[in-house]
């Protein structure tokens, strides 16, 4: 049986397929829409995504695109393992500026689901980790943006000290959130893009 839980920002899933495990080895359904429709996850998924980092401690993020090229991410580990984070960037939200964090690796084969409006990033926790995930909007360079891993706002607790960890120029220059236009709202408890 696949599992869904719900984390406590809303519309964040943790997913955990299941394995049919046999002498062979494993099959898993990593995907399957109308599974993943009838507990929430409804996007159309318009392209894959798959990142190798070589070292520990490889922190991409934290990362979105504007509207309306405005990606949901269904993400997971296929070798090594990551501390993945969210954060809430809908202004308005109740849990604006909060994050959730969950340690996905091959071995847990658990997968986030992380909505639109939420800004996105990890840091490898272990050497020669794979990372493959799906979108529901085209990469757009004009649309994509970065908010500082470290914004002192968010308080990100990331489990590897910055002083061990590789990070791209791009992402160490990033603004912090209240620097930005996020381009996401919550009004009247509505999700608006
Ligand atoms: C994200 C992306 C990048 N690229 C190119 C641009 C650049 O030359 C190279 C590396 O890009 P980046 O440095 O942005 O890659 P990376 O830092 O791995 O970016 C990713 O980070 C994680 C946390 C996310 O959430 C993703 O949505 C994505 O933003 O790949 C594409 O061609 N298509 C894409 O969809």
């Amino acid at each position: 049986m696949h599992q869904f839980r719900k984390l406590d920002l809303e519309g964040v899933i943790e997913i955990v397929p299941a394995r049919h495990g046999d002498d062979r080895g494993f099959f898993s359904e990593v995907y399957n829409a109308a599974r993943f429709k009838a507990n929430g996850i409804r996007p159309d998924f318009v392209q894959d995504n798959h990142s190798y980092s070589q070292a520990r401690g490889v922190l991409r993020g934290l990362h979105f695109q504007l509207p309306p090229f405005a990606q949901d991410k269904l993400v997971r580990v296929v070798k090594g393992a990551v501390f993945d984070v969210a954060v809430d960037i809908r202004t308005g939200s109740p849990t604006f500026g909060q994050w959730v964090g969950r340690e996905l690796s091959a071995e847990k084969w658990n997968q986030l689901f992380i909505p639109a409006g939420y800004a996105h990033g990890f840091m490898t926790l272990e050497p020669d980790t794979e990372f493959l995930y799906k979108v529901s909007a085209p990469y757009s360079p004009e649309h994509d943006r970065s908010i500082r891993f470290d914004d002192p706002a968010i308080g990100i607790d990331w489990p590897i000290s910055a002083a061990q960890i590789t990070v791209s120029d791009k992402d160490r220059r990033g603004p912090l959130l209240a620097e930005i236009g996020t381009g996401f709202s919550v009004e009247a408890g509505e999700a608006v893009r």
